[in-house]
């Protein structure tokens, strides 16, 4: 008798973004009742297509909970001087509370100096060396980066049990990769990072229970690169050849292989945009002594 094939679950960010929307808007109204305004500041770089996914996402979710934003709008061939003052101005600006710069930067920036210039209290997607260290350190005080935060609470949400699982995590950038494979051993995961000299690619990931894919290539992930009943986050924000919006994981190849599966767009990116807002509301209130 042949067995009709089950398909896995696609779990979406929404569940998981409104919870944490809907205790942000008590916050913020108790805060404005005291006449504090939380309010967070873009600072983009030209027009890359991910930048603006992010930040169509972020003022909708800001706006939604009652957080002010501002976009600094930057040419494309700003010089390093230049970058160094918008930073500069943003850390100075006492009604600004958190500041969100895009990554990556275009070439002729330097992201290696840049990032020692973000106020660390107003740093709240983890851009400064003092956030990136306490997520090494396990310390929970500083603003560890959204995107593998809201990698956790998806999975926690869902409850894909971490404990001694294995997680693999594709790409080992420092907004996502590293700083994800971090949080996932703090939720004493077994993790491997996986990047573009990994030898023998799609077999190191077929092991995985929790796959990550965060490798920036529209639909690179196929079917033989995951293990059967694996769960899958696909944190990939890519516009493919008609302009539409994809992941790194070819969703149609593996949804009859995996147990679970985030879709995108309304998967990591919707929980991504929610953490950010939580972030500003916590760097506004550290400011203001509550
Ligand atoms: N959903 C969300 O909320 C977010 C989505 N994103 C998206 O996630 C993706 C990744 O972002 P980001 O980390 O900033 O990207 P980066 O380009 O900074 O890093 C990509 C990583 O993937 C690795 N990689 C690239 N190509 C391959 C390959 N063929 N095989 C194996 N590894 C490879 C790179 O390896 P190496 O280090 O060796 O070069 C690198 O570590 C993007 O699509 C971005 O838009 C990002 C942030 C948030
Ligand atoms: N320092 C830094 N940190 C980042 O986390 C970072 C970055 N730079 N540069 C760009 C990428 C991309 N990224 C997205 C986050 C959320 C959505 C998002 O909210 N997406 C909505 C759709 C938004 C829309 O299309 O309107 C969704 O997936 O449902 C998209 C993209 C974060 N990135």
């Amino acid at each position: 008798m042949e067995v009709a094939a089950t398909k896995g679950q696609i779990i979406k960010g929404k569940p998981v973004a409104d919870q944490i929307s809907e205790n942000l808007i008590k916050e913020v109204n108790e805060l404005v009742k005291e006449g504090i305004n939380p309010k967070l500041t873009i600072v983009r770089v030209g027009a890359r297509g991910d930048d603006l996914a992010y930040e169509r996402g972020a003022l909708k979710r800001c706006q939604s909970v009652g957080i002010t934003t501002e976009v600094l709008e930057l040419p494309e061939d700003i010089t390093q001087e230049q970058y160094v003052k918008a930073l500069e101005k943003a850390n100075e600006d006492k009604n600004v509370h958190g500041i969100l710069c895009f990554r990556p930067l275009p070439k002729q920036l330097d992201e290696e100096a840049a990032k020692y210039v973000i106020a660390p209290e107003k740093d709240v997607d983890c851009f400064s060396p003092v956030n990136a260290a306490k997520v090494m350190e396990g310390d929970k005080s500083g603003f560890p980066p959204c995107t593998p935060t809201a990698v956790v609470e998806i999975l926690k949400h869902y409850n894909v049990d971490l404990k001694g699982a294995k997680v693999t995590v594709l790409g080992r950038s420092m907004v996502v990769g590293k700083p994800a494979a971090m949080l996932l051993l703090s939720e004493n995961a077994t993790v491997t990072i996986c990047h573009s000299r990994t030898k023998n690619l799609s077999e190191v990931t077929s092991e995985a229970d929790v796959l990550v894919a965060a490798v920036g290539r529209a639909k690179m992930v196929k079917e033989n690169f995951v293990k059967e009943g694996a769960v899958v986050i696909d944190v990939g924000i890519n516009v493919d050849e008609n302009g539409k919006l994809c992941g790194d994981v070819d969703t149609d190849a593996v949804l009859e292989k995996v147990s679970m599966i985030t879709p995108v767009p309304a998967g990591v990116g919707s929980v991504t945009t929610s953490i950010l807002a939580k972030h500003v509301v916590k760097a506004c209130k550290l400011q203001n002594n509550k």
